[in-house]
C-alpha cells in the first residue's frame, strides 16, 4: 500500500523509507495533488545532477510555487540568482566575513547579557528572533549596503522573508487546505503575498529608495572606470551586470525583476540560515560533550587584532573543521525528506521503469543521509566529528550529503568557494559558524526540560525545532 497522506505529513521518513525498502528504488507517491517519483540513494546523484533529463529549474519552481514567475521571466530566475550569489557574495567572502563579524559579535554579546538578567527568567529572550534580526542586518548590508541598515528596514526584510517563506510553501504543511486542497492554498497564498504583502510592504516602504538607487547605480556603472568608487553591494552588481550586457537603461520591468531577485535572495539568506542555526544550537544543547572540543577549536582559530581584540575571520572559519563537521552531521540527521525537486524533460528510464516526461522526481534525502553502505551499521548514530575524516574524500562527501543539493545546481549560498580547503564541498555557510562560535564563546546552551520537538517532519529544512534554549554565561568569555 502506498503511504497515506497522514503518514506523509506526520511520519514521512518512516513512510517513504518503508515504501522504498519494499518496492524501491523508484516509487511513485501522490502528495499535495501531484504524483511524485521518489528515488532511493542509488539514483540520488543521477537525478540531482543529470539536468538534461531532470530539470532543476522546473522542479524547484514547482516545489516553491514559483512557476508563474519562472514563466514570466523566461526561466532565468534561478540562473541569475546563482550568478549574483557567486559574484556578489561568494567571490568577496573574506571581506564579507570581516564586515559581518562585528554584527554577530555585538548581537551575541547583547543576547547573552540579556539572557543573564534575572528579570528575564519568566520571559526569556527568544534566540530565533534574535538570530533572525542579526541575519536581517547582515543581509541588508550585503544586498543593499550599510546605508540601508536600520531597525525599520530590518523589519521590512523580516516581513519579506516571512512572506516569501509563505509563498514558497514553508508553512503549507501546517494548514489543512495546504495539505489537502493545494491548488486553493496556492491561490490564496499568492493573493496574500504577491498582491497584498509585497506591494504594500516591501514595494511601498523600500521601493522609492531602491528606485532612486538603481538610477544612481545605473549612472555609476556606465561611467565607472575606477572600481574602488563602485558601491560594494549585490544591488550594484546586478545593475552593473545589466548595463554591461548592453541595456541602455534599467526600465520598469527590469526593475520589477530586480525586486524579485532581491526578494528571493532575502528569503534564501535570512530564513533558511536562521532555521539551520537553530537546529545546530538545539543539537549542541543536547550534546554538551561537544562543547569542550569546539571551544578548544575556537581558542585556536580566533585571531588577535593589532589592538589586542579577539575576533574571527574567514580564515578562522575555514580552520574550524570540528565545527564544520558538527554542522554537517546535524544537517545530515535532522531528518530531511523531500528537500530538492526535479522535473523530467523527456521519458526517462530509471531503475527498470520509464518515468514519463513532465513528472516530478525527488531523492528521499533521509535514505541518502542514513545509507548503511556509507555510514555503516549504525547510520543514524550521531557522530559530530565524522566529517573531519570523511572530508578527505570530497566525492563521497558530495553524494552522501545532499542537504544543499548536488552538482551544478547545489545551493550557491552554502560554500566559501574561494579558498575552501576541499574545493566546492568543504566549508558551510559562514554565518552559521559565526552564530555558533559567538554564542558558545560566551555561554553554554542547554534545553529547558532537556528536549525539543520537530514541528514539521516533512520540512526540516525551513522549519526550526520547537523547544526552549537556555544560555548560561561563561565566567570568562572566549571572545
Ligand atoms: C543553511 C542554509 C541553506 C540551506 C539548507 C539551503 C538549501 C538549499 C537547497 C536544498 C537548494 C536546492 C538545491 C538543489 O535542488 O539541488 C538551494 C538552492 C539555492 N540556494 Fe540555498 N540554502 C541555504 C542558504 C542559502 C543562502 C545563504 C543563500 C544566498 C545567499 C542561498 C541561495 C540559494 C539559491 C540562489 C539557490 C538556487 C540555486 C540555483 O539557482 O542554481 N541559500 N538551497
Amino acid at each position: 500500500l502506498p503511504p497515506t497522506p497522514e503518514d506523509i505529513f506526520s511520519n514521512p521518513r518512516e513512510a517513504y523509507g518503508a515504501a522504498l525498502r519494499q518496492h524501491g528504488p523508484v516509487i511513485a507517491v501522490r502528495r499535495k495533488g501531484n504524483l511524485e517519483y521518489v528515488v532511493g540513494p542509488e539514483f540520488a546523484r543521477h537525478v540531482l545532477t543529470c539536468d538534461r533529463d531532470f530539470s532543476f529549474e522546473e522542479g524547484s519552481a514547482a516545489i516553491m510555487n514559483l512557476q508563474p514567475i519562472m514563466a514570466l521571466t523566461g526561466g532565468t530566475l534561478f540562473r541569475d540568482l546563482k550568478d549574483f550569489v557567486r559574484e556578489g557574495i561568494i567571490a568577496r567572502m573574506d571581506e564579507i566575513v570581516d564586515q559581518l563579524y562585528p554584527i554577530y559579535d555585538r548581537d551575541c554579546e547583547v543576547f547573552v547579557d540579556l539572557v543573564a538578567k534575572p528579570e528575564h527568567e519568566s520571559s526569556r529572550p527568544d534566540l530565533f528572533n534574535h538570530t533572525r534580526d542579526t541575519l536581517s542586518e547582515a543581509t541588508l548590508l550585503l544586498l543593499l549596503g550599510q546605508e540601508y541598515v536600520s531597525k525599520r528596514n530590518m523589519r521590512i526584510v523580516e516581513d519579506v522573508s516571512n512572506g516569501m517563506a509563505q509563498l514558497t510553501g514553508q508553512y503549507q504543511n501546517f494548514s489543512f487546505v495546504g495539505k489537502y486542497l493545494p491548488w486553493l492554498w496556492v491561490l490564496l497564498t499568492w493573493i496574500n503575498v504577491i498582491i497584498i504583502k509585497i506591494p504594500f510592504g516591501f514595494v511601498r516602504l523600500l521601493g522609492p529608495r531602491l528606485w532612486v538607487d538603481v538610477s544612481r547605480y545605473e549612472k555609476i556603472a556606465r561611467k565607472s572606470k575606477a572600481s574602488e568608487q563602485e558601491p560594494r553591494n549585490v544591488l550594484y552588481l546586478i545593475v552593473k551586470t545589466y548595463i554591461n550586457s548592453g541595456e541602455q537603461y534599467i526600465g520598469v520591468f527590469r526593475r520589477m525583476y530586480i525586486a524579485m531577485l532581491l526578494l528571493c535572495l532575502i528569503f534564501a539568506s535570512v530564513h533558511t540560515t536562521t532555521v539551520v542555526s537553530q537546529w545546530v544550537l538545539f543539537q549542541l544543547a543536547t550534546r554538551p560533550e561537544y562543547l569542550n572540543p569546539l571551544r578548544e577549536e575556537l581558542l585556536k582559530v580566533r585571531e588577535e587584532a593589532a589592538n589586542g581584540e579577539l575576533h574571527l575571520t574567514a580564515a578562522s572559519l575555514r580552520a574550524a573543521h570540528l565545527l564544520d563537521s558538527f554542522i554537517r552531521e546535524v544537517m545530515r540527521l535532522k531528518g530531511d525528506t523531500i528537500s530538492t525537486m526535479r522535473y523530467t524533460t523527456a521519458d526517462v528510464p530509471l531503475g527498470g521503469y520509464v518515468i514519463p516526461n513532465g513528472s516530478f522526481v525527488t531523492p528521499m534525502s533521509s535514505t541518502v543521509h542514513e545509507n548503511p553502505e556509507i555510514f555503516g551499521d549504525e547510520p543514524t548514530k550521531f557522530d559530530g566529528f565524522r566529517w573531519v575524516e570523511l572530508n578527505k574524500d570530497a566525492a563521497m562527501t558530495g553524494s552522501a550529503h545532499i542537504v544543499f543539493g548536488l552538482g551544478r545546481f547545489a545551493c550557491p549560498g552554502r560554500v566559501l568557494a574561494v579558498n575552501a580547503t576541499v574545493p566546492d564541498e568543504a566549508t558551510l555557510n559562514p554565518e552559521i559558524k559565526l552564530i555558533v562560535l559567538s554564542l558558545i564563546g560566551r555561554a553554554t546552551p542547554s534545553l529547558l526540560e532537556g528536549r525539543f520537538e520537530v514541528t514539521d517532519p516533512l520540512n526540516t529544512v525551513t522549519q526550526p525545532p520547537k523547544g526552549t534554549l537556555i544560555f548560561t554565561p561563561l565566567d570568562r568569555p572566549l571572545l
